[in-house]
């Protein structure tokens, strides 16, 4: 015990005795933490001595420091967020990473450390246990200096400020989190997949239409979106979705915060032969470019930057570019005249994109050049969803590879590599039900390739050894970010007028998929029946409500203020009487308020949504109709009422469609599912999200799938086979003018003549008809997809 108490004073003594010119920064670094940890008594002590945060450890011992059990907890998960030990592990210095002898002292230094920690704590180094668990809800840390601050969504006199000041320190603060990350390796405890939500601002058409902002963003992870229902008896209401991601960004969040929250902390790992992957999912116009567009840019200058530093620059790392698109199941280069590109395996299954150009860069002006250029290129056009969609992924690599003299790799061997991937807008299912059948098929490609992006997601995510990245062209050609060290970053971008509702939902839902599915994304779904109330919510651990529940258990549940009380709160401050809603849940009756008062419904969502939603994108028209129908067998009370909610998608352009939504949909909210007992929903929603995606997607839309690839494979035999036609007529051609040029000789003989022109004729006519045959079959091909799909669409 003695000893003990001395190893204690000795630690206190150690926290105190620290100083130097580093700790200033370091003192406010570390009020800020343990303030946001809800620690404040322990840093006042502390920021007035001077204290090095290695030392933090120690704060965890017996007589010092953190003394109750629920303190030493905090402190506990706390340290684990920043990445010391709680077990004191002792500070030693940092390893340089192979190569690095020659890093200045500078590179490490203490201040540095501090500001890394800070920029890291919530978002960064924190996995998404912590981030999801229910622990970490009600008692979040602050939200990272970078962030918009908890009740910026909600109140106009935004303190801009501390805001530039947040911004100031995060600026301050990149250089030391990308040295600190690069050289321990802490990158490693960030997440393998990150799920960010950015909301946009409502547009100048949307204002001027007085359209409502449905989505309202609480706590920089959550969000509600308020979806404006009717009744039979038209009596308007509000079902209220909550979601939970990894962090929901606001519409006041500058591109440069986005940044910070998704792409920079992953930019140290691909030195470290890391395959990073960044995308933008969403609707059209829902801002995924506007989103990815800079962070390309952002990256490089960090990049260039690090590439700057001795230890990477005598390893003779170089930084390199490519930029293509997949469009309609085909790549093209788009810093080469969109010229065609093949995809080919090698031996070692490495997949390689035979033709693509790439480009060192050094200066990050020419990166901006090339992004621009490839911009320009892009494939955009009119669709039946919307009239400027980008028809096409567009896909942005930036590697490190390591030069080396004489290397018959081009650049060098490849040490890592982020793929920015702006997404073709997700709504491009609406294609394939209706337009011409160029765009059908793209839409068929499209919503083919989103699932199975998904799915290797999840598989990653998983650490499943069978990846299905053959699903699709896109996933195939990100094959190597879906194997070994990857690290993935999926920006949802949304819009918040209530006329993109059911496209906001469905891409939220598709989110939560990606994340709530995976090994590491929702353990509270887990425990969902043991720890939390049930509940049938969109994002399985966010509801406030509980979907059906025994009133009891409900009305305990809502006697205490559990964390999701954040997104009642909120509801609550557009102003309506929560204790109304209350009752009115316990007692299954449908809410009767009119949309204008924000009120809450919140009773109304279900796993039906959920299925329905990721079936409709994934595969969207005739499939998703059909698909539809089968999922609501296992919900027979709502049959009817769910296919008003889902009508089969018709050709209706943006504005007509926000027009008809503004007006609230005739849509009837699947009010009475609250009735069903909460076990069976659980069965229900369990078998569904388990099993029934699954067999549907074997069932059902494979053939669909297996139809659009095998036009896509013949159109591609066809216009081979064209191609391969007019080679051999330019060689009989030649072979022609030889026989016309013997024939004139004197003395010839005709006989000959004859005979080789006979062959060369017969060649040249089965060339011909081999081709036509081939035209024809492919034309009949066209005609039955066609016949089938109008088969699948009910008009
Ligand atoms: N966060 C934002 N802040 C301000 N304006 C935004 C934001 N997000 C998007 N916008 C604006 O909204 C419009 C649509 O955005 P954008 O083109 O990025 O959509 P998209 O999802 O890429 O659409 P598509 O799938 O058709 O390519 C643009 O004019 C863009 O400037």
């Amino acid at each position: 015990m003695g000893g003990q108490m001395q190893q204690s004073n000795a630690a206190a003594a150690a926290l105190y005795d620290h100083s130097g010119p580093a700790s200033d920064a370091g003192d406010a670094v570390m009020a800020r933490w343990l303030q946001s940890a809800g620690l404040q008594h322990l840093a006042s002590p502390l920021a007035s001595t001077g204290i090095d945060h290695r030392l933090l450890p120690n704060l965890l011992m017996q007589g010092y420091g953190a003394q109750s059990a629920e303190e030493k907890q905090k402190l506990h998960r706390f340290l684990r967020n920043l990445n010391l030990s709680g077990e004191s592990e002792p500070y030693t210095p940092l390893a340089q990473s192979s190569g690095g002898a020659a890093a200045a002292d500078s590179f490490y230094s203490t201040e540095l450390r501090g500001d890394f920690g800070a920029g890291l704590l919530d978002l960064h180094a924190m996995d998404d246990t912590e981030l999801l668990s229910e622990h970490a809800i009600s008692e979040p840390f602050d939200a990272s200096p970078f962030m918009p601050s908890v009740t910026r969504g909600f109140e106009n006199d935004f303190d801009t400020v501390t805001s530039r000041q947040q911004r100031s320190q995060a600026d301050a603060s990149f250089k030391s989190s990308t040295n600190e990350k690069e050289t321990t390796g802490k990158e490693s405890n960030l997440a393998k997949i990150k799920v960010v939500v950015r909301k946009r601002p409502l547009n100048r058409k949307e204002v001027s239409r007085k359209e409502d902002d449905i989505v309202t963003v609480f706590d920089n992870s959550y969000l509600a979106v308020h979806e404006p229902k009717l009744k039979v008896d038209l009596t308007a209401y509000v079902e209220k979705h909550e979601f939970c991601f990894d962090a929901v960004l606001d519409e006041h969040v500058t591109n440069d915060e986005v940044y910070r929250v998704t792409v920079e902390p992953i930019i140290p790992t691909i030195f470290q032969r890391t395959k990073a992957t960044c995308f933008a999912y969403g609707q059209t116009g829902s801002g995924k470019t506007y989103t990815m567009q800079p962070l390309p840019l952002k990256a490089a200058e960090d990049i260039v930057r690090l590439l700057h530093q001795p230890v990477y620059r005598n390893q003779k790392f170089r930084l390199w570019l490519s930029f293509f698109e997949i469009y309609g199941g085909k790549l093209y280069d788009l810093l080469s005249e969109r010229r065609k590109l093949c995809m080919r395996e090698d031996g070692r299954q490495q997949v390689c994109i035979v033709g693509l150009q790439e480009f060192e860069v050094s200066d990050v002006h020419i990166v901006k050049e090339y992004i621009e250029k490839g911009n320009a290129a892009r494939s955009t056009g009119s669709t039946g969803a919307n009239e400027e969609s980008s028809r096409s992924h567009a896909i942005l690599q930036l590697a490190i590879k390591q030069h080396r003299d004489g290397s018959e790799l081009k650049g060098g061997k490849i040490i890592g590599k982020i793929s920015f991937i702006d997404l073709a807008g997700s709504e491009r299912g609406a294609d394939t039900t209706d337009n011409d059948r160029q765009t059908r098929i793209e839409g068929a490609e499209i919503n083919k390739s989103l699932l199975a992006l998904k799915e290797c997601i999840r598989a990653l995510d998983n650490d499943q050894i069978h990846i299905p990245f053959r699903g699709s062209k896109l996933t195939e050609v990100l094959r190597d970010s879906f194997v070994g060290n990857s690290r993935t970053v999926m920006i949802s971008c949304i819009s918040p007028n209530a006329g993109s509702c059911e496209h906001t939902l469905n891409t939220l839902r598709y989110a939560d998929r990606v994340k709530s599915l995976s090994k590491s994304g929702n353990p509270r779904k887990d425990q969902l029946p043991n720890t939390l109330p049930p509940t049938g919510k969109d994002s399985s651990s966010t509801s406030s409500i509980p979907l059906a529940v025994e009133p009891d258990s409900y009305y305990d549940y809502n006697q205490e203020e559990k964390p999701m009380d954040i997104g009642r709160r909120t509801v609550e401050s557009f102003s309506y009487n929560s204790n109304a809603d209350v009752d009115r849940n316990r007692q299954s009756v449908p809410p009767n308020y009119s949309f204008s008062s924000r009120e809450d419904g919140g009773l109304n969502s279900s796993a039906v949504d959920r299925e329905r939603a990721d079936i409709t994108e994934t595969y969207g028209g005739p499939t998703s109709s059909k698909l539809y129908s089968s999922a609501l067998e296992s919900y027979p009370i709502e049959e009817e009422k769910v296919q008003k909610v889902s009508p089969t998608r018709r050709k209706v352009n943006r504005d007509e469609k926000a027009e008809k939504q503004s007006n609230w949909p005739r849509k009837e909210g699947r009010s009475d599912l609250p009735t069903m007992g909460y076990k069976q929903q659980q069965q229900q929603q369990s078998d569904t999200n388990s099993n029934y995606v699954s067999r549907q997607y074997e069932s059902e839309t494979q053939p669909h799938d297996g139809e659009i690839n095998a036009i896509l494979e013949e159109e591609e035999a066809l216009i081979s086979a064209h191609r391969k036609e007019i080679e051999d007529t330019m060689e009989i051609v030649r072979e022609e003018m030889k026989l016309l040029a013997e024939v004139d000789q004197p003395g010839s003989l005709i006989d000959n003549y004859v005979t080789q022109l006979s062959f060369v004729l017969s060649r040249k006519a089965a060339g011909l008809v081999s081709l036509q045959a081939r035209l024809a079959r492919f034309q009949h091909r066209l005609k039955e997809q066609e016949i089938l799909s109008r088969k699948k669409v009910p008009r």
